[in-house]
């Protein structure tokens, strides 16, 4: 037992221990920041550079790390580049470390749900800021595990450095043991070194994992929690002053039926139902709308995905207040004809305008950078609002709504802020601005959703089917939100619905769609109560049975 003490403290071993620390922290920092470029290089749109670190991924991840060592020690020096031992052990470990960590990287940036990517983009912002922004906070918060496990695999990867004669632990060991044969109590005090190493990590893995926990009660409520555990019994009088009172399942039940009595929304506003209901105001307003600047213009659009045509030939014009409801079977093409409005996707025929612009090309037709892209797509002032909501995860209600405006419009925190918290009031929410979005109903999360769509004070607001995710109890509260919206803010509205009976109350034109054709428009009480065309006819039939 003193033998294994005394190794413990032995200044030759601790000082392989400092190699060996040396080499794990250069390989991971060089690591990291190749796997940084490989995992760009693989995600980038272009094939030969996701080829070339495909291939080199193939090459390092698949031969032996300690051939790597040898070869960077020996071989390199024959095209002239001689490195020291724990150099060449240092580059070793990084190159062989890179394509680790590269897929790494590559699969937490995937795995970002692509309907937030989707709704930063309809938000206008540019690549680099969605990266930023959305997908590398969300990215790195899974990703640590996984580095965890890679930096103590990285550490006991480092005692291959022996080879090349680096004086790092285990090299120290064996010698050790060679000159004194106590090879129990020395590889026994070296297993407690790398143990120590190796716990060390899993702390900071902890500890970070804790840091980023989203979930992770502020810190008043975790003081009290402690005091809780520390003095039970008086930990309750901590509690209390601390704010946060214990909960029973009653007081659960209790809470949720206050939040419910407080959550309901304001009443529609009495213009809606004037407006909407009575035929008379209609006429007016159809009047008014034709007189109105076009809002929407789409030409000719034609898009397949292979063989499939899923848009053939779709003219459609919105003027500037406008509300048109599109509805269609399922698969007819709906929220692609949308996408393509504000160029979430291309097409293969046609013309788009909005706002007179045509958005993703110069007026000579060219394509534009995604950049500029998302640049024109703001300064137009074209919103959207998507069927499963896309709320960025990591942020809370009233961030969904005033990043976006600080990234993209450039308004300060206070002015974005209050902008969030005023539209959160007008969709019933403010008491929820702090939550995040899986603490949220469905319902209330689409809510947010289309806050953070007009934030910006678009001209134009797309809906792909807002209601169509939502229990039955929570799609009234959505589309009175919208129907309220639609007077209020005097959008242009394009919204794809198979709720018929609001697409009577607020819709002035019923678009339907057919196998990506527009087989029939007009006056929604027209389309709704007396279609034309056999498949409308069909469909609103078909509808109103269910
Ligand atoms: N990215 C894609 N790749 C291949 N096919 C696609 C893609 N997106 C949509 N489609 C196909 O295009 C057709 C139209 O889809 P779209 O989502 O526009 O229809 P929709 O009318 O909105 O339907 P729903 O009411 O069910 O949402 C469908 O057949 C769909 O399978």
């Amino acid at each position: 037992m003193d033998l294994f003490v005394h190794y413990l403290s032995m200044p030759y071993l601790v000082e392989g221990v400092g190699y060996t620390l040396l080499i794990t922290v250069l390989g991971l920092l060089g690591g990291f920041a190749m796997g940084l470029v490989l995992a760009w290089m693989q995600l980038s749109r272009f094939r030969a550079l996701a080829i070339v670190a495909r291939g080199y991924s193939i090459i390092f991840r698949g031969t032996p790390l300690i051939l790597q060592m040898v070869f960077c020690y020996n071989a390199l020096p024959l095209i002239g580049i001689k490195l020291t031992a724990i150099s060449a052990a240092s580059l070793a470990l990084a190159l062989n470390e890179a394509p680790f960590i590269a897929e790494i990287l590559r699969a937490n940036v995937i795995g970002v749900d692509r309907g937030q990517v989707s709704a930063g983009q309809a938000l206008g912002m540019t690549p680099a800021a969605i990266m930023r922004r959305i997908v590398a906070p969300q990215a790195i918060r899974s990703m640590v595990p996984a580095l965890g496990n890679e930096t103590i695999s990285a550490l006991k990867n480092s005692s291959l450095a022996s080879v090349v004669a680096v004086q790092e632990l285990t090299l120290r060991s064996t010698q050790l043991a060679s000159a004194t044969f106590d090879f129990f109590s020395i590889f026994f005090a070296s297993g407690l070194m790398y143990l120590v190493l190796t716990g060390a990590v899993a702390v900071i893995q902890i500890v970070i994992e804790l840091l980023l926990d989203l979930d992770r009660p502020p810190p008043k409520e975790q003081f009290a929690r402690f005091m809780r555990a520390l003095l039970p019994g008086r930990g309750e009088s901590a509690l209390a002053t601390a704010g946060a009172a214990p909960q029973t399942p009653a007081d659960v039940a209790e809470e949720i039926l206050e939040e419910i009595e407080t959550d309901p929304l304001p009443p529609a506003s009495p213009k809606v139902v004037n407006l909407h209901v009575r035929g008379i105001d209609r006429e007016a307003r159809a009047r008014r709308l034709a007189g109105n600047a076009v809002a929407v213009e789409v030409t000719g659009l034609r898009k397949s995905y292979g063989p499939q045509a899923v848009l053939a030939g779709v003219d459609l014009t919105v003027r500037a207040g406008e509300i048109v409801a599109m509805l269609g079977p399922s698969g007819s093409g709906k929220s692609t004809l949308l996408r393509c409005i504000n160029r979430l996707e291309g097409w293969d025929e046609g013309a788009i305008r909005v706002g007179g612009r045509f958005l993703g090309t110069d007026e000579a037709g060219r394509a534009l950078s995604p950049r500029d892209v998302a640049q024109m797509r703001a300064g137009v002032g074209v919103g959207m609002v998507f069927q499963q909501f896309n709320l960025f995860g990591h942020l809370t209600a009233r961030e969904n709504i005033a990043g976006p405006l600080r990234w993209v419009q450039g308004l300060s925190r206070l002015n974005a802020d209050r902008r969030a918290q005023e539209l959160l009031e007008r969709v019933g929410l403010a008491h929820r601005a702090d939550a995040l979005p899986r603490h949220l109903s469905g319902g209330q999360q689409q809510r947010v959703a289309i806050a953070r769509a007009v934030a910006p004070g678009p001209s134009v607001l797309l809906l792909d089917e807002p209601t169509s995710a939502l229990d039955p109890e929570l799609v009234n509260e959505v589309l009175e939100v919208i129907q309220r919206l639609a007077v209020e803010e005097g959008l242009a509205m394009v919204i794809s619905t198979h709720q018929l009976r609001f697409a009577g109350e607020v819709a002035d034109r019923v678009v339907f769609l057919s196998g990506g054709r527009i087989v029939e428009e007009g006056p929604a009480d027209q389309v709704l109560n007396t279609p034309r065309h056999p498949l409308t006819a069909r469909f609103l039939s078909k509808m109103s049975a269910e």
